[in-house]
């Protein structure tokens, strides 16, 4: 998945890797090839102070290996600050895979990529992301013991997604019931863009509680289906940003909030299970703050995948995991009554509880 922030010509100019912005202090990246499977792919460990870093395997076709570098490292520098605000003993880490999923990912090139997983010893653990399913997860297991993610027959937690609709639903609801006073969703519009495994599960929430639903997404297929089932309406417009609605739920790409889009949103809260919507954190948390819509941070509230996933190395069950995923609620309007009474970005409320966290941590050492 492409991020805006910085284009390839940019990062040129940039040292390749420690000079990049996205690079943030990575403890390791790991460069991964293999001619026989075509294998392409990099791992991004950002930070292991509260655990391995674990974060799931995207397979996109970049429209560069600059877009891949970027992308990876700004989500496992996600999935650190995740982990940590969330309370789980994991250490940010994310991989990539560059290729089209549809055609170019083979049992071969998996089970290659498992072995690499495998060659760093469990410091980075690995699960399913944009592009992956749990049955890839399945073959990875062959190989190695790194990865989460695996079907329930098979002893894991099962897709992880569910659970982060789950997740980004309380999210949804916390931010709210901070604007609105109530956390009730009726008849609430609610805009979710990208309708895959976590946007769909969403529209089942938001329809079950009468919210009134509008989907986008650029699988024509996928809309149709949805659409039917949920009876959600087909966004017409032609700028799914300027859409007149409640809520804007970004549930496909990253850096969707950026320089161009954010003058046109009409929406009173911004809650989505996509990671790194914003494009630049700090810049554009601070324009969301400024024309007075409420953010509720990605890492906060889509953590419910990584509590899912964490859940296969704890040992816990389904009941723990739901509740730990409802208490994203709770966190998220902490957050948000935190960043008000500081008068700071939700972003920036959020980032501080993960960072201290982490500092603590480091300093018991
Ligand atoms: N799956 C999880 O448990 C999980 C956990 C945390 C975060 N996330 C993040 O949530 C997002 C969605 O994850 P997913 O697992 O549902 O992925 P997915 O691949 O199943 O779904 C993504 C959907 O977005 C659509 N899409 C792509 N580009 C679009 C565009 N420009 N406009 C509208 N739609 C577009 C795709 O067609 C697809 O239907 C990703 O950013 C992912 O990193 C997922």
């Amino acid at each position: 998945m492409t991020v805006d922030v910085l284009k390839a010509n940019e990062l040129k100019k940039a040292a390749p890797v420690f000079g990049q912005l996205s690079f943030d202090d990575h403890e390791q990246v790991v460069f991964c090839n293999d001619k026989d499977t075509g294998l392409k792919a990099i791992i991004g460990i950002h930070n292991t102070v509260l655990g391995p870093a674990l974060g799931g395997t995207r397979m996109w076709n970049y429209s560069s290996e600059w877009d891949a570098v970027n992308d990876v490292l700004r989500l496992s520098r996600g999935m650190t600050f995740k982990s940590a605000i969330t309370g789980l003993n994991l250490g940010g880490g994310k991989a990539v895979i560059l290729g089209d999923a549809k055609t170019q990912k083979t049992p071969q090139l998996m089970r290659r990529f498992g072995e690499f997983v495998d060659s760093l010893g469990g410091k980075y653990i690995t699960a399913e992301d944009v592009g992956m399913e749990t049955a890839d997860m399945d073959i990875v297991r062959e190989v190695t013991p790194y990865v989460t993610g695996i079907s329930e027959d098979k002893g894991g937690a099962g897709n992880p997604s569910p659970i982060t609709a789950y997740g980004v639903f309380m999210g949804m609801k916390a931010a709210a019931k901070f604007k609105y006073g109530s956390d009730n969703l009726k008849n609430r519009t609610v805009l979710v863009q990208g309708i895959g495994h976590v946007g769909e599960s969403l529209v089942d929430h938001l329809t079950k509680e009468g919210a009134k639903v509008i989907i986008s997404d650029i699988n024509e297929e996928r809309l149709q289906q949805v659409s039917k089932q949920y009876n959600a309406t087909i966004f017409e417009g032609k700028d799914v940003y300027a859409a007149d609605v409640d809520i804007y739920a970004p549930c496909a790409l990253g850096a969707t909030i950026n320089d161009i889009t954010l003058e046109r949103f009409k929406a009173d809260i911004i809650a989505g299970a996509a990671n790194n919507q914003l494009a630049d954190d700090s810049k554009h948390g601070l324009v969301l703050r400024e024309k007075g819509i409420v953010y509720a941070p990605d890492f906060l509230i889509n953590a419910g995948g990584i509590i899912n996933v964490y859940a296969e190395i704890e040992g816990y069950g389904k009941k723990e995991i739901m509740e730990k995923t409802e208490n994203i609620y709770h966190t998220t309007l902490e957050i948000l009554n935190e960043a008000d009474v500081k008068n700071i970005t939700t972003h920036e409320a959020a980032l501080r509880v993960a960072q201290q966290r982490i500092a603590d941590r480091k300093n018991r050492r």
